[in-house]
């Protein structure tokens, strides 16, 4: 019988910066090898829940289990089977790309490290970059650099923060189905921050929509915007920071 725990699964998770509070109650679960989004406008949260469920800071309140065991007390154990990429977050900026994925390679434990580098800067499409220095890469291309790095471990959970910002539109419809189609052949499990809808249709089975910190909906992309009476999903994020989406929800 396949195992039903789920990979991730947040209860009650809420986060304070002095009297201000970016996070107040999520609880989701995501199963292995699904898709969830986290989206909302700016400010609603998304990072924040992003950087807890990683253990890059603690929660107010709130817990965290990964793989069935909890954050807190099983991090090393479960972050070896995480990873991570964000558009906002710089790899070591005058290392050559080469070496920037060694160093992460290394850190990992990952085996045979140079041939699974080949292997992801192949399926990347920048082996041309192999020799750049990281620093004078174009966003587009430190993207797919960053992206690179968030699979050298193959992780069985990856969390995905704007993956696709600054790509061009041919790069991140790649990006996309690639992201697919890892997702299916290993069974991989994703969450996922974009402000592309176009991404959100294609990549996430199942949304929550934050805002100011709470979960105003969750469903699937095409039912949290029916839910609200919207037309598409773009209409219902306008809607939301327009302050028009909770008078319908009241
Ligand atoms: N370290 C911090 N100190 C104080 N306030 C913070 C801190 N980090 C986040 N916040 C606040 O928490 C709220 C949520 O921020 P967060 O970055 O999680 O939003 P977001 O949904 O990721 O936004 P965006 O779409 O703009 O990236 C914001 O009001 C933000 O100002």
């Amino acid at each position: 019988m396949p195992d039903a725990t789920p990979i991730l699964e947040a209860d009650r998770l809420a986060k304070s910066f002095g009297t201000s509070t970016a996070l107040d109650g999520l609880s989701f679960s995501l199963a292995e090898g699904e898709s969830l989004g986290l989206l909302g406008v700016n400010g609603a949260g998304k990072t924040t829940a992003m950087n807890l469920l990683l253990g890059l800071t603690t929660p107010t309140s709130g817990s965290i289990r990964v793989f069935g065991l909890d954050l807190w007390k099983h991090r090393i154990e479960i972050l070896r089977q995480v990873n991570f990429s964000s558009a906002y977050t710089a790899l070591p900026s005058n290392l050559l790309v080469w070496q920037n994925l060694n160093v992460f390679a290394k850190l990992y434990g990952i085996p045979k490290p140079k041939q699974r580098i080949e292997e992801l800067l192949e399926l990347l499409d920048i082996t041309h970059l192999r020799k750049s220095v990281t620093g004078t890469l174009s966003a587009g291309e430190s993207t797919r650099v960053n992206l690179a790095k968030a699979l050298l471990n193959k992780p069985r959970l990856l969390l995905l923060d704007e993956p696709t910002a600054s790509l061009d539109p041919d790069i991140a419809d790649r990006v996309r189905k690639l992201l697919r189609k890892l997702q299916h052949e290993n069974n991989l499990s994703i969450l996922y921050t974009s402000h592309n809808m176009r991404d959100i249709h294609e990549v996430c089975d199942r949304l929550i929509f934050l805002h100011g910190g709470k979960v105003l909906a969750e469903g699937t992309p095409d039912h949290i915007a029916e839910k609200f009476n919207r037309s598409s999903l773009e209409d219902l994020f306008i809607g939301v920071a327009r302050g028009e989406v909770e008078a319908i929800v009241k």
